[in-house]
């Protein structure tokens, strides 16, 4: 089994990295440069995998695999479907910079801040989009297993309760201290993304993403609740990543993989396990991997 928590997987340096300190960060970066060179790691596009959509990365061609354990304050991934590893790289003829794991706030004791390192990181590198992805349990009746739904808007459920990347003092060199998510989910990425979904012939839901905090999946009364206030498929990431990409002015495109129905009713509830999300995950990864490769292909940076 991967990623299964195991002491050698312990970091390779001993360099203390405070998340929330910005020169902390451009020493992250300047590590990152030294290990795999200034020029492989300046990027324009980074891509978050989800869990089990590890084969996004695998696509990266000319790749540069760091794993995380190289990386300087990076933690390790706990999660299976996570492999751990900074791949630099090419996708559609761009330069990119994919991320195989990523840190979920329920491994980290809630600590938001370290969670989006990376995307603080891959700012410095250089990004201006970041593609974000992840599986999800559906609410909407009209999702399946398998399906893909475009994030157009989210409700970030642990920020609502204090647990956001941004508490704490804000060095203005982040950006602004009070961040705007009115369009977190850029809406001509957004268009782009409807029409490369088209012309495949893929069928591509648009709709409210939910994070709750996890790990426990949700009760069916939870489920009803997400669905009352309007969300559609609900996940234990993402939103803190793109909060921080938001406050650093990079533009976001999100999915969700649909790996499970999440359940609505107590009396008809099935279990939900990690095993089915992957399982559903991999059956999809050749179509999400050639999805965000086609949309890279057409971004204009
Ligand atoms: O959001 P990603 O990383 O895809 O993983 C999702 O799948 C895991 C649960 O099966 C949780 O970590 C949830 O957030
Ligand atoms: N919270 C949550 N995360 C998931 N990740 C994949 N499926 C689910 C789900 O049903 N709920």
């Amino acid at each position: 089994m991967e990623n299964n928590n195991s002491p050698t997987q312990a970091a390779e340096h001993d360099q203390k990295i405070d998340p929330r300190n910005y020169d902390d960060i451009l020493a992250v970066v300047a590590s990152i440069k030294e290990q795999v060179g200034e020029e492989t790691a300046r990027s324009d596009i980074g891509i978050i995998c989800g869990s089990g959509l590890g084969p996004i990365g695998d696509t990266v061609q000319e790749p540069t695999i760091l794993p995380y354990s190289k990386i300087p304050g990076f933690p390790t991934t706990h999660v299976v479907g996570h492999k751990g590893n900074m791949i630099f790289g090419k996708l559609g003829g761009k330069k990119v910079v994919c991320l195989q794991g990523r840190f979920h706030p329920y491994e980290h004791n809630m600590d938001l801040a370290l969670c989006t390192l990376p995307v603080r990181v891959m700012h410095q590198l250089g990004i201006k989009i970041m593609i974000v992805s992840n599986a999800a349990g559906g609410i909407n009746a009209v999702l399946r297993h398998g399906d893909l739904m475009l994030i157009k808007d989210h409700i970030f459920l642990p920020a609502l309760a204090g647990f956001s990347p941004l508490v704490g003092c804000n060095d203005p060199r982040f950006g602004a201290r009070f961040v705007s998510v009115h369009d977190a989910y850029d809406k001509q990425l957004r268009n782009l993304a409807i029409e490369v979904g088209r012309r495949s012939n893929m069928t591509l839901y648009e709709g409210v993403y939910v994070m709750s905090g996890g790990p426990q999946y949700e009760s069916p009364a939870e489920v009803s609740l997400f669905k009352t206030v309007g969300a559609d498929a609900l996940g234990m990431s993402t939103c803190h990543e793109v909060t921080v990409a938001r406050q650093c002015g990079i533009k976001v495109l999100g999915f969700s993989l649909i790996t499970n129905i999440a359940n609505l009713d107590a009396d008809q509830s099935v279990e939900v396990s990690h095993e089915e999300v992957m399982d559903i995950a991999k059956q999809a990864g050749e179509r999400a991997s050639s999805f965000v490769s086609d949309i890279v292909q057409e971004l204009s940076l």
